[in-house]
């Protein structure tokens, strides 16, 4: 049985659909943000502070290739596309979901970028960044789905359909 893997903007709901999806498919939930912080024992921001953009990136990569699991729901964190090595190992574990948000939708969600741990060069804009990451979730996604003024509970069952489609009802 084929994992589900949630791939997108910060802020674009992956971890909110995320839980909630694997409780409806009586899946394990895994947030790739959580186990970088377990296994390092500081929060993101601090992470990124301390490890600089390059560093935060290896250890994510890390994180998210040693992610070996069944029946489970994983979200990742939104910068885990700019590593491919990561990015083959989750196409390998699942069928990878892009939770797409206009960038308007994206801007409203994220508050303080520092205080939320987003990997962003100095001098660049929410916007720099949404115009750089959209086409690298494009390009890993098996499957994207859009979930702009849709509620949590649309969204979810959203993507549930869009998986079941891609997976043709195996789950
Ligand atoms: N469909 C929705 N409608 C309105 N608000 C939503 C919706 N989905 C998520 N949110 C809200 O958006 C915020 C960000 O959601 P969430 O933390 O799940 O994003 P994320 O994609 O996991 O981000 P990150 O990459 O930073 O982990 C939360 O406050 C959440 O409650
Ligand atoms: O989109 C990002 O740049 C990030 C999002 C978070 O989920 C974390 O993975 C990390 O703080 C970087
Ligand atoms: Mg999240």
């Amino acid at each position: 049985m084929k994992n589900i893997v949630l791939i997108g903007m910060p802020g674009a709901g992956k971890s909110t659909i995320g839980v909630v999806l694997a409780k409806i498919l009586g899946y394990q939930f895994i947030d790739s943000d959580l186990l970088i912080q377990r296994q390092e024992g500081k929060v993101l921001h601090e992470l990124i502070e301390e490890h600089g953009i390059e560093g935060f990136l290896s250890i994510e990569e890390q994180v998210n290739r040693d992610i070996h699991v069944t029946h489970s729901v994983i979200a990742t964190g939104g910068s885990v596309v700019y590593r491919e090595p990561a990015m083959e190992s989750l196409g390998k574990e699942g069928v990878i979901v892009y939770i797409q948000l206009s960038y308007e939708n994206i801007k409203a969600r994220v508050g303080d970028l520092d205080k939320r741990g987003v990997v962003i060069h100095n001098g660049c804009t929410l916007l720099d960044l949404y115009k750089e990451r959209c086409p690298l979730y494009e390009k890993y996604a098996d499957v994207t789905v859009n979930v702009d003024s849709m509620t949590i509970e649309g969204a979810i069952a959203k993507v549930r359909t869009a998986v079941q489609e891609a997976l043709e009802g195996e789950v």
